[in-house]
């Protein structure tokens, strides 16, 4: 399958997928992103399970997810049934090239796309190349999954840290809600230097659920872009 997307950074983002999607066999648990490249990914897969018997069975990472898989004929399953993946597939906002340490959860699907990478034993990053970074939060919020009770606590202790954290909102100015019936919090950091301290002490806030500092997790980033497909694995330091 070649990328046939007419806008040409959708076009990269599907062909990005369409060559991570291949990374995917027969008997494989995976793990399915969420957003505008992971979408390409399910599509692909789906495509396969109908065209080629390729089987496989899933575990998605967002209600949306669950939904186009279901529309394009991917078998799901559960963790209860299915407690490790051998791969999962997702899409970043943000990639440091070295590390391939990443920001994710502009989509707002950060909590459970962290539980499902973390069950992986690859963790197979897909986007167009504008992702790349030299410094996570350079060009992103860091989006901040708190509960909704005493979110401006939350808040507060992330202005702390040096945040400036805003509620994410929809278009009619209610909050945006989570899967998981949290709120965002999107926090301007500026590029951070620190990664792992800030994980850490992110970690360590009362109301955070979760972070969108995905640290040591990606095995692999596949993107492309003018220049063609790049594979890229974490450098050892
Ligand atoms: O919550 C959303 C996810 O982390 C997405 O994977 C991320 O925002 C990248 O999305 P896109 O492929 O649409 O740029």
């Amino acid at each position: 399958m070649t990328a046939t997307h007419p806008d040409p950074v959708a076009a990269f983002k599907e062909q990005a997928a369409i060559a991570a999607a291949a990374l995917v066999q027969d008997g494989m648990a995976v793990g399915l992103g969420t957003g505008s490249t992971a979408r390409f990914v399910v599509a692909e897969l789906g495509r396969r399970v109908r065209e080629e018997g390729l089987r496989i069975k899933a575990i998605p990472t967002s209600s949306v997810t669950e939904k186009q898989a279901r529309e394009v004929g991917i078998p799901l399953t559960t963790f209860a049934e299915t407690p490790a993946l051998d791969i999962a597939i997702d899409g970043a906002d943000e990639i440091e090239p070295r590390t391939l340490n990443l920001i994710k959860g502009l989509g707002g699907a950060l909590l459970w796309e962290k539980i499902v990478a973390s069950a992986a034993s690859r963790f197979v990053i897909v986007a167009d190349a504008s992702k790349y970074v030299d410094h996570l939060g350079a060009h992103c919020p860091l989006p901040v999954e708190v509960i909704p009770f005493g979110w401006e606590n939350a808040a507060h202790k992330l202005a702390a840290l040096g945040a400036q954290a805003t509620p994410r909102r929809q278009r009619d100015g209610s909050f945006f809600l989570t899967d998981e019936k949290n709120l965002i919090l999107d926090c301007v950091f500026g590029p951070i230097i620190n990664p792992d301290a800030l994980s850490t002490a992110l970690a360590e806030t009362v109301g955070v659920v979760e972070h969108g500092l995905f640290l040591h997790m990606a095995t692999q980033t596949i993107t492309a872009g003018p220049e063609g497909l790049r594979v890229l694995e974490p450098q050892k330091s």
